[in-house]
Parts: structure tokens; C-alpha cells; sequence
């Protein structure tokens, strides 16, 4: 197996930005997409793979909660948030006349963080979705002939050479994603770069379908322990309609006692409980730079 660490990429991504932050030097190998990430970390080329979750501005990345609900062997073992800062750039060639670009490409994440942007400066562009910023600044950069731009950061500007023609274009300020390691065991992965800022557990629940009131148990059963919940979401578990998981964040680490009783009270309803993780947090706000 290698060591290195998968990630959603090419250069560039902000998930690249998360592994640099979380894992400094260490080796890093980037995938395509994200179900490729998965498939590296399961099949053991890579030994951790990250990914995105969650975003302020569009919420859940379903793609990966829906590949973690059906991963039955991987385990969320850290996370990190990083500030996201998006810039509209272009090839240097085209710098002079950017406003005139007929197509912006980037991830649809990033396309709807700067809808005020599109609908109002760039109305006559067309919006083109690719599979990361990262990848969308590759591609403006290798076709200098075409009118094109891309929505990405600093970074991938940097990477591929690429001229920032409008900076800071996403809607709201307070622009961050919640990025998640994936490993094959559940042991936490500690940063030997970061403070940790607090730890999380992430659950999975199916409720008994003939049981009414279940999910109102289920949520008080954290709530009688005063465990905190950091989200609650509803995915669907694609096998018939109106039927849901719920993915809950509790604000507190797998202990002996309090968390494996609320697990058996909420099971005693007749729910199915898996932990996908319990794991310590971090920011990249707090990197100290050297
Ligand atoms: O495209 C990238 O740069 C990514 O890392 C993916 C991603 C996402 O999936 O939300 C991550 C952060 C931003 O919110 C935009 C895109």
C-alpha cells in the first residue's frame, strides 16, 4: 500500500489546499473525481484520500455523503475547513478583453458561490461545470485560443499560470468547506501541523419504518444527554420513496459510556446505528506560517 494522500484534484483544488494544510509535505497523489478518491483509499493506492462535505454558501457535497453511506469500509478519521476565496481568471492572452468571455468554466459549487457575479458581470457567458476549480483553470489555460475563463483560486492561478482579472467574486464573505479524510480504519488521524479545534461523531440512522415518532427518540435521546448536534441531514437511501437516512454530527468523541448508551437506547427503537467516524477537527486558519 502507499502512503501517500488522495485527493479530489488536479493541483489547485481546494482540496489540495486542505492536504497541504492538514498533511504539509507529505507525498499526494490527486484523482479526477471523488468516487475516485474513494476507490483509491479502498483498493489501498493511496492511504488516506480527502474530500469535500460541506460547503457554507451550497451545503452537502451529496456525492460524498452518498459514497460514504454506501462505503461500508471507510471511515471519516479527520476534517479540516478552509476559507474559499473564489477569482475569476483567464489566459494571459485574453487578459485585456475579459469582460467579453464567452464561457466560464468551473465546479457547479463554485458556479453557484458566485451567482451575483455571473447574473450580473458576466450575464452573457455561458456557464460550463467541470469536475473541479482546479481542473477548469487547467483547462482555460491549455486553450489560450479560446475566449474562455475560469472561477478558481489563488493557487490554481498560480499553478497554471493564469492572470486573476476579478478577485473575491463569491456572494457572501464567510465562504468556507468542511473537507473530510477517509481511511480504512477508524483510528483518528491526529495533524502534526494543526491545533485541534474540537472533535466531532458522525452518525448513521434508518429509522424502523412502523414505528411513529422515531426520529423524535432518536433526537432526544442526544438531547436528555446534552450532547450537542453540530448537523442533521436526510438522505435518501435510494431503495423506495419517502425512505431516508439520517446523518447526524454529534460535538463530542466516541467515549466508553455516555455515546456507545445513546447508541443502545437509540437501537432499543428498533434503528439501525453505524458510526462513520469520530474524529478530531481543524482549520486552516490556524496554520502557522514558517
Ligand atoms: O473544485 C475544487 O476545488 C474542490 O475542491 C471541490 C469544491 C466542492 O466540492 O465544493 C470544494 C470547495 C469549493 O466549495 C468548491 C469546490
Amino acid at each position: 500500500m502507499s502512503d501517500a494522500i488522495g485527493y479530489l484534484g488536479p493541483k489547485g483544488t481546494f482540496t489540495n489546499i486542505a492536504v497541504d494544510a492538514l498533511f504539509k509535505n507529505e507525498h499526494s497523489m490527486p484523482y479526477q473525481t471523488i468516487p475516485a478518491c474513494f476507490d483509491a483509499v479502498k483498493f489501498g493506492h493511496v492511504k488516506y484520500a480527502v474530500v469535500p462535505l460541506e460547503n457554507t454558501l451550497e451545503g452537502t457535497v451529496n456525492l460524498t455523503l452518498d459514497y460514504l453511506i454506501a462505503s461500508k469500509t471507510l471511515k471519516i478519521v479527520s476534517e479540516i475547513i478552509v476559507p474559499v476565496k473564489q477569482h475569476f481568471m483567464v489566459h494571459e492572452k485574453n487578459a485585456d478583453r475579459w469582460e467579453q468571455v464567452e464561457t466560464i468554466y468551473s465546479h457547479p459549487h463554485a458556479l453557484a458561490q458566485c451567482h451575483h457575479f455571473l447574473s450580473q458581470t458576466m450575464r452573457h457567458a455561458k456557464n460550463v461545470t467541470y469536475s473541479s476549480t482546479g481542473a477548469a483553470a487547467q483547462f482555460v489555460s491549455e486553450h489560450p485560443e479560446h475566449h474562455i475563463g475560469a472561477i478558481a483560486n489563488e493557487q490554481a492561478a498560480e499553478t497554471y499560470g493564469l492572470r486573476i482579472v476579478r478577485s473575491n467574486i463569491h456572494d457572501l464573505d464567510n465562504n468556507h468547506t468542511r473537507f473530510v479524510v477517509l481511511h480504512k480504519n477508524d483510528t483518528a488521524l491526529r495533524s502534526l501541523h494543526l491545533p485541534i479545534r474540537g472533535f466531532k461523531t458522525t452518525f448513521m440512522i434508518a429509522l424502523p419504518t412502523d414505528h411513529a415518532g422515531a426520529l423524535h427518540q432518536v433526537l432526544s435521546a442526544f438531547s436528555w444527554r446534552r450532547i450537542n448536534l453540530s448537523k442533521i441531514e436526510s438522505r435518501p437511501m435510494k431503495t423506495a420513496l419517502g425512505q431516508y437516512y439520517f446523518l447526524i454530527d454529534i460535538e463530542q468523541k466516541m467515549d466508553d459510556i455516555l455515546v456507545p448508551n445513546t447508541i443502545q437506547e437509540i437501537e432499543a427503537i428498533g434503528c439501525q446505528v453505524e458510526v462513520l467516524g469520530s474524529y478530531p477537527y481543524y482549520s486552516s486558519e490556524d496554520q502557522q506560517m514558517d
